[in-house]
Protein backbone atom coordinates (compact mmCIF):
# COMPACT_ATOMS: atom_id res chain seq x y z
CA UNK A 1 0.00 0.00 0.00
CA UNK A 2 1.31 3.46 -0.81
CA UNK A 3 2.81 5.66 2.26
CA UNK A 4 2.36 8.96 0.53
CA UNK A 5 -0.96 10.55 -1.06
CA UNK A 6 0.85 11.61 -4.16
CA UNK A 7 -0.48 10.52 -7.73
CA UNK A 8 1.87 9.33 -9.86
CA UNK A 9 1.30 8.62 -13.96
CA UNK A 10 3.30 6.11 -15.26
CA UNK A 11 2.55 4.77 -19.24
CA UNK A 12 4.99 4.90 -22.26
CA UNK A 13 5.99 8.10 -24.19
CA UNK A 14 3.05 9.61 -25.84
CA UNK A 15 0.62 8.12 -22.83
CA UNK A 16 -0.31 11.70 -22.21
CA UNK A 17 1.28 11.58 -18.48
CA UNK A 18 2.68 15.19 -18.44
CA UNK A 19 -0.96 16.64 -20.37
CA UNK A 20 -3.12 14.54 -17.89
CA UNK A 21 -0.49 15.08 -14.59
CA UNK A 22 -0.86 19.24 -15.86
CA UNK A 23 -4.37 18.78 -16.19
CA UNK A 24 -5.56 16.71 -13.05
CA UNK A 25 -3.27 18.81 -10.93
CA UNK A 26 -5.18 21.97 -12.01
CA UNK A 27 -8.07 20.03 -11.18
CA UNK A 28 -7.26 19.08 -7.79
CA UNK A 29 -5.43 22.25 -6.63
CA UNK A 30 -2.11 20.10 -6.44
CA UNK A 31 1.17 20.93 -7.42
CA UNK A 32 2.67 19.50 -10.52
CA UNK A 33 5.86 17.81 -11.42
CA UNK A 34 7.22 16.44 -14.21
CA UNK A 35 10.75 14.46 -13.47
CA UNK A 36 11.84 15.02 -17.18
CA UNK A 37 11.45 18.41 -16.65
CA UNK A 38 12.82 18.43 -13.52
CA UNK A 39 15.93 16.59 -14.83
CA UNK A 40 16.36 18.48 -17.49
CA UNK A 41 16.20 22.02 -14.39
CA UNK A 42 18.66 21.09 -12.33
CA UNK A 43 21.23 19.46 -15.30
CA UNK A 44 20.69 22.82 -17.27
CA UNK A 45 20.43 20.93 -20.56
CA UNK A 46 17.87 19.41 -22.26
CA UNK A 47 17.08 15.53 -22.48
CA UNK A 48 18.61 14.81 -25.95
CA UNK A 49 21.92 16.04 -24.24
CA UNK A 50 22.07 14.18 -21.74
CA UNK A 51 21.79 10.98 -23.65
CA UNK A 52 24.47 12.37 -26.41
CA UNK A 53 26.98 13.12 -23.45
CA UNK A 54 25.71 10.84 -20.67
CA UNK A 55 24.19 8.13 -22.61
CA UNK A 56 21.05 6.34 -21.48
CA UNK A 57 22.62 4.83 -18.37
CA UNK A 58 23.71 8.65 -17.48
CA UNK A 59 20.34 9.49 -17.81
CA UNK A 60 18.81 6.43 -15.73
CA UNK A 61 21.18 7.49 -13.11
CA UNK A 62 20.17 11.08 -12.55
CA UNK A 63 16.28 9.56 -13.49
CA UNK A 64 16.62 7.80 -10.25
CA UNK A 65 18.01 10.36 -7.88
CA UNK A 66 15.23 12.41 -9.16
CA UNK A 67 12.81 9.84 -8.19
CA UNK A 68 13.98 9.16 -4.92
CA UNK A 69 13.79 13.06 -3.66
CA UNK A 70 10.30 13.80 -5.03
CA UNK A 71 8.83 10.99 -3.93
CA UNK A 72 9.45 12.53 -0.77
CA UNK A 73 7.48 15.22 -1.22
CA UNK A 74 3.79 15.09 -0.17
CA UNK A 75 0.58 15.85 -2.10
CA UNK A 76 1.60 16.23 -5.67
CA UNK A 77 0.79 14.80 -9.38
CA UNK A 78 3.60 13.56 -10.65
CA UNK A 79 4.26 12.87 -14.20
CA UNK A 80 7.39 10.09 -14.84
CA UNK A 81 9.83 9.44 -17.64
CA UNK A 82 7.96 6.54 -19.74
CA UNK A 83 11.54 4.27 -18.81
CA UNK A 84 11.22 5.23 -15.33
CA UNK A 85 10.22 1.06 -14.43
CA UNK A 86 13.32 -0.30 -16.17
CA UNK A 87 15.11 0.28 -12.08
CA UNK A 88 14.09 -2.04 -9.54
CA UNK A 89 14.59 0.82 -6.81
CA UNK A 90 12.14 3.46 -8.75
CA UNK A 91 9.68 0.47 -9.35
CA UNK A 92 9.81 0.13 -5.15
CA UNK A 93 9.72 3.84 -4.39
CA UNK A 94 6.87 4.76 -6.93
CA UNK A 95 4.67 2.03 -5.35
CA UNK A 96 4.96 3.64 -2.19
CA UNK A 97 4.96 7.33 -3.42
CA UNK A 98 1.05 7.44 -4.20
CA UNK A 99 -1.81 6.06 -6.21
CA UNK A 100 -0.13 4.89 -9.06
CA UNK A 101 -1.93 5.30 -12.33
CA UNK A 102 -0.55 3.54 -16.09
CA UNK A 103 -2.02 5.48 -18.99
CA UNK A 104 -2.00 2.79 -21.53
CA UNK A 105 -2.01 3.98 -25.19
CA UNK A 106 -1.54 1.22 -28.27
CA UNK A 107 1.82 1.88 -30.15
CA UNK A 108 -0.16 3.53 -33.57
CA UNK A 109 -1.56 6.33 -30.74
CA UNK A 110 1.47 6.82 -29.14
CA UNK A 111 3.22 7.18 -32.81
CA UNK A 112 0.80 9.72 -33.88
CA UNK A 113 1.18 11.51 -30.40
CA UNK A 114 4.87 11.49 -30.71
CA UNK A 115 5.49 12.13 -34.46
CA UNK A 116 5.84 16.48 -34.30
CA UNK A 117 8.43 15.76 -31.33
CA UNK A 118 12.10 15.75 -31.33
CA UNK A 119 12.86 15.59 -27.73
CA UNK A 120 12.59 11.75 -27.39
CA UNK A 121 15.73 10.58 -28.37
CA UNK A 122 15.09 6.80 -28.50
CA UNK A 123 12.44 7.51 -30.90
CA UNK A 124 15.04 8.86 -33.17
CA UNK A 125 15.39 5.86 -35.41
CA UNK A 126 14.80 4.86 -38.90
CA UNK A 127 11.40 2.39 -37.32
CA UNK A 128 10.21 4.35 -34.71
CA UNK A 129 7.19 1.72 -34.46
CA UNK A 130 9.40 -1.12 -34.08
CA UNK A 131 11.13 0.51 -30.85
CA UNK A 132 8.07 1.41 -29.21
CA UNK A 133 6.54 -2.32 -29.66
CA UNK A 134 9.41 -3.40 -28.45
CA UNK A 135 9.90 -1.01 -25.51
CA UNK A 136 6.33 -1.78 -24.89
CA UNK A 137 6.67 -5.67 -25.00
CA UNK A 138 9.66 -5.00 -22.43
CA UNK A 139 7.42 -2.32 -20.42
CA UNK A 140 4.05 -3.23 -20.16
CA UNK A 141 4.27 -5.71 -17.68
CA UNK A 142 6.48 -3.90 -15.04
CA UNK A 143 4.06 -0.66 -15.64
CA UNK A 144 1.24 -3.36 -14.55
CA UNK A 145 3.82 -4.25 -11.57
CA UNK A 146 3.17 -1.45 -9.78
CA UNK A 147 -0.13 0.38 -11.17
CA UNK A 148 -2.64 0.34 -8.77
CA UNK A 149 -5.34 1.90 -11.46
CA UNK A 150 -4.89 1.16 -15.91
CA UNK A 151 -6.45 3.85 -17.57
CA UNK A 152 -6.66 3.45 -21.30
CA UNK A 153 -6.08 6.72 -23.12
CA UNK A 154 -6.83 5.02 -26.40
CA UNK A 155 -10.46 5.17 -25.02
CA UNK A 156 -10.62 7.91 -22.64
CA UNK A 157 -10.25 11.12 -24.08
CA UNK A 158 -8.16 13.52 -21.72
CA UNK A 159 -11.12 15.31 -19.68
CA UNK A 160 -12.22 11.45 -18.91
CA UNK A 161 -8.75 10.22 -17.90
CA UNK A 162 -8.38 13.55 -15.08
CA UNK A 163 -12.25 12.70 -14.05
CA UNK A 164 -11.96 8.74 -13.94
CA UNK A 165 -8.05 9.25 -11.65
CA UNK A 166 -9.47 12.34 -9.58
CA UNK A 167 -12.49 10.25 -8.19
CA UNK A 168 -9.87 7.11 -7.57
CA UNK A 169 -7.89 9.45 -5.82
CA UNK A 170 -10.65 11.00 -3.78
CA UNK A 171 -11.65 8.04 -2.60
CA UNK A 172 -8.85 7.30 -1.13
CA UNK A 173 -8.46 10.03 0.66
CA UNK A 174 -10.42 9.13 4.55
CA UNK A 175 -13.62 11.22 4.80
CA UNK A 176 -13.33 13.93 7.45
CA UNK A 177 -15.76 11.76 9.62
CA UNK A 178 -14.13 8.35 9.27
CA UNK A 179 -10.52 9.90 10.04
CA UNK A 180 -11.89 11.38 13.36
CA UNK A 181 -13.49 8.29 14.37
CA UNK A 182 -10.06 6.18 13.51
CA UNK A 183 -8.28 8.53 16.03
CA UNK A 184 -7.01 6.24 19.07
CA UNK A 185 -8.80 6.96 21.95
CA UNK A 186 -6.79 6.57 25.08
CA UNK A 187 -8.02 4.05 27.32
CA UNK A 188 -8.55 6.08 31.28
CA UNK A 189 -6.14 5.26 33.97
N1 LIG B 1 -5.60 11.83 -24.06
C1 LIG B 1 -5.02 12.48 -25.08
N2 LIG B 1 -5.71 12.70 -26.23
C2 LIG B 1 -5.15 13.32 -27.26
N3 LIG B 1 -3.88 13.82 -27.29
C3 LIG B 1 -3.17 13.63 -26.20
C4 LIG B 1 -3.68 12.95 -25.04
N4 LIG B 1 -2.70 12.92 -24.10
C5 LIG B 1 -1.65 13.52 -24.68
N5 LIG B 1 -1.92 13.97 -25.91
C6 LIG B 1 -0.97 14.67 -26.80
O1 LIG B 1 0.09 13.76 -27.07
C7 LIG B 1 1.35 14.42 -27.01
C8 LIG B 1 2.25 13.70 -26.07
O2 LIG B 1 1.72 13.73 -24.75
P1 LIG B 1 2.64 13.83 -23.44
O3 LIG B 1 3.84 14.65 -23.72
O4 LIG B 1 1.73 14.27 -22.34
O5 LIG B 1 3.07 12.31 -23.27
P2 LIG B 1 4.01 11.69 -22.13
O6 LIG B 1 3.33 10.46 -21.67
O7 LIG B 1 4.32 12.70 -21.10
O8 LIG B 1 5.34 11.27 -22.95
P3 LIG B 1 6.87 11.15 -22.43
O9 LIG B 1 7.02 9.81 -21.74
O10 LIG B 1 7.70 11.15 -23.68
O11 LIG B 1 7.16 12.30 -21.52
C9 LIG B 1 1.07 15.87 -26.60
O12 LIG B 1 1.14 16.67 -27.77
C10 LIG B 1 -0.34 15.84 -26.07
O13 LIG B 1 -1.03 17.05 -26.34
O1 LIG C 1 10.62 5.92 -22.71
C1 LIG C 1 11.72 6.37 -22.34
O2 LIG C 1 12.69 5.63 -22.06
C2 LIG C 1 11.88 7.83 -22.21
C3 LIG C 1 10.76 8.62 -22.13
C4 LIG C 1 10.81 10.08 -21.90
O3 LIG C 1 9.77 10.43 -21.01
C5 LIG C 1 12.16 10.51 -21.33
O4 LIG C 1 12.28 10.13 -19.97
C6 LIG C 1 13.29 9.93 -22.13
O5 LIG C 1 13.20 10.42 -23.44
C7 LIG C 1 13.26 8.39 -22.12
MG1 LIG D 1 6.10 13.53 -20.40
Amino acid sequence: MPEKSNIVLIGPMGAGKSTVGRHLASHLHLPFVDSDREIERRMGVDIPTIFEYEGEDGFRQREAAVIADLCSREGIVLATGGGVVMRPENRECLKRCGLVVYLRTSVSVQLRRTARDRNRPLLQTENPRARLEELLRIRDPLYREIAHLVVDTDREHLRGTVRTVARRFRGRLPKPDKARSRTPVSAPE
